[in-house]
Parts: structure tokens; C-alpha cells; sequence
């Protein structure tokens, strides 16, 4: 994936700004950054979801703004904070969204049974979409992004709510996704996971890219989360809140 003068403006507020990130096919990419950096306006323009003023993004070299529908045959996308059916099951919103990407019902079907099955959302496969936690509606996304084998991945925090076992489980899957060369783009806060499972690492800050490039190159031979302090000017961590004393009695 290729992402190339990416610009996004909200009014007067610039989100992101002369973006640009070559991804290599069957890497594993992490992005990371403080809250409100842009790594969700990023995500969203890289993928169909949300138009850029300018900029492109190119998925095996097609134009994903000009040529969605063939872009989007490669994509599999977890927004942040997604809006699903609701009014589905867990099950018939995964079948739903293979059969409008034109899968045949018999695949569909075994697909969507293996993916609950992994994602450990069996039993709650006839529940309401509605009804689930934000673990399992996190879960479920992930499954629609799945469904039809897509050769990229992005995901925007998929791990958020996720109880550990899944995320365990979450995160093999993810690797093997990438053995069978595929390639996944994730962003995360979570520095430790994202040192464990990524190849890559692009490190935003106030709308740009302030570092990219292999886990070794970025981190520079010291703990991503020291680094990554570094990189965004993060403030002392002991900075506190004088009045936060629980008083007693
Ligand atoms: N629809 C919108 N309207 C107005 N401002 C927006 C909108 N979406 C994002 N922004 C602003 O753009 C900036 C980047 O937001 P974005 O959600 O991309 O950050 P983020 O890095 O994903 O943050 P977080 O880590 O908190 O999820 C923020 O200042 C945010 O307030």
C-alpha cells in the first residue's frame, strides 16, 4: 500500500498533513501516536472511508479514491469506533457481508462459522450485534473484515476491549495472515504489542509522520515507548494533578 500527500482538514483544524507511507506488501505495520495525531482520519482516508482534500492511496497500485470497488476487493477494514447493522446477529452480519462482496452462500457459511469459532463468538454467534460488549463488537468487525480473504488488512485499534485470550487468539491469526503473505496496517497505543507483533512502525504526531520504517530503524535501539516519547515531545510523567489527594477520615 502506498499513501501519498495525504491532507485532511475540519474547518480550521489541519488532522493531517503531508502524509506519506510506503507499505511493503507482507509487511506488518504498526502506526502509533498521542491522541488525536490522526491516525483515524489517516486510516479512513487510506482506505474508501473518508475522502481526502488531496493525496492518494494506492492498494497493489490501484488508485482507492479513482478505482474503489477494485481497491476495495483487497481490503479488509476495521474502522474505529464502526457503525454496524445491529440489528443483525453476530453470524448474519458476517454472512451478510460476504455475500455482498459475491461469495458463493456455501463459502460464506463455512467462513463465518470459522471465524466465530477462532474469534470465540460461537455461542453468541445468534445474539444481537446490538446487544454485544465492545469486546465482542470489536470481534465481530474483525470477522467482517476477514470474511473475504482480503491481501490487506487495516485495522484501527483492534485490540481495544479485547480480553486476553482473544486478543492471544486475535494475534496469531493476524501472523499467520502475514506468513501466507498477506499484509496488515494497525494502529494501536499500545507500544509493548505493537514492539511484540510488528515488523514496521510509522510514529505520527500532530497530523505527520515524525518517524517510519522497520521496528529497528524507528525504535533506534531503545524501548519503542522510550522512543516514542522522544519522537512526540511527550511531557514528564510525573507531572500530576496537586489537588488529587483523596482525603481521609
Ligand atoms: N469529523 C471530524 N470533525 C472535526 N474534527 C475531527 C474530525 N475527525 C477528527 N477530527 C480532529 O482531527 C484530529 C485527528 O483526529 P484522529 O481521530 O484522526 O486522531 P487519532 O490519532 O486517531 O486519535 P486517537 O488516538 O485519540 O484515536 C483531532 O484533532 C480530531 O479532533
Amino acid at each position: 500500500m502506498r499513501l501519498w500527500g495525504l491532507y485532511k482538514r475540519f474547518g480550521t483544524k489541519v488532522a493531517v498533513e503531508q502524509f506519506a507511507l510506503d507499505i511493503p506488501a507482507g509487511s506488518f505495520y504498526g502506526v502509533v501516536g498521542p491522541n488525536g495525531a490522526g491516525k483515524t482520519t489517516t486510516l479512513s482516508m487510506a482506505t474508501g472511508l473518508l475522502r481526502p482534500d488531496t493525496g492518494s492511496a494506492y492498494v497493489h497500485g490501484v488508485d482507492v479514491w479513482a478505482e474503489p470497488a477494485r481497491a476495495k476487493r483487497e481490503l479488509g477494514v476495521l474502522p474505529d469506533g464502526m457503525r454496524l447493522f445491529d440489528r443483525l446477529s453476530g453470524a448474519e452480519l458476517v454472512t451478510y457481508s460476504g455475500l455482498l462482496r459475491g461469495m458463493a452462500r456455501d463459502v460464506v457459511d463455512t467462513r463465518t462459522a470459522e471465524l466465530l469459532a477462532v474469534l470465540g463468538l460461537t455461542e453468541d454467534a445468534g445474539k444481537l450485534v446490538a446487544d454485544y460488549s465492545a469486546g465482542m463488537t470489536k470481534k465481530i468487525g474483525l470477522a467482517t473484515a476477514l470474511v473475504h480473504a482480503p491481501s490487506v488488512l487495516v485495522l484501527d485499534e483492534p485490540f481495544e476491549s479485547v480480553d486476553p485470550v482473544s486478543a492471544a487468539h486475535i494475534r496469531s491469526l493476524l501472523q499467520d495472515f502475514v506468513a501466507g503473505g498477506g499484509t496488515v496496517i494497525l494502529s494501536s497505543h499500545v507500544m509493548d504489542l505493537v514492539q511484540r507483533l510488528c515488523s514496521h512502525v510509522a510514529v505520527m504526531n500532530t497530523g505527520r509522520v515524525v518517524a517510519a520504517g522497520t521496528l529497528a530503524e524507528v525504535s533506534a535501539g531503545e524501548d519503542l515507548e522510550r522512543r516514542f516519547a522522544q519522537l512526540v515531545g511527550a511531557t514528564d510523567v510525573h507531572e500530576t494533578v496537586s489537588w488529587l489527594r483523596p482525603s481521609r477520615g
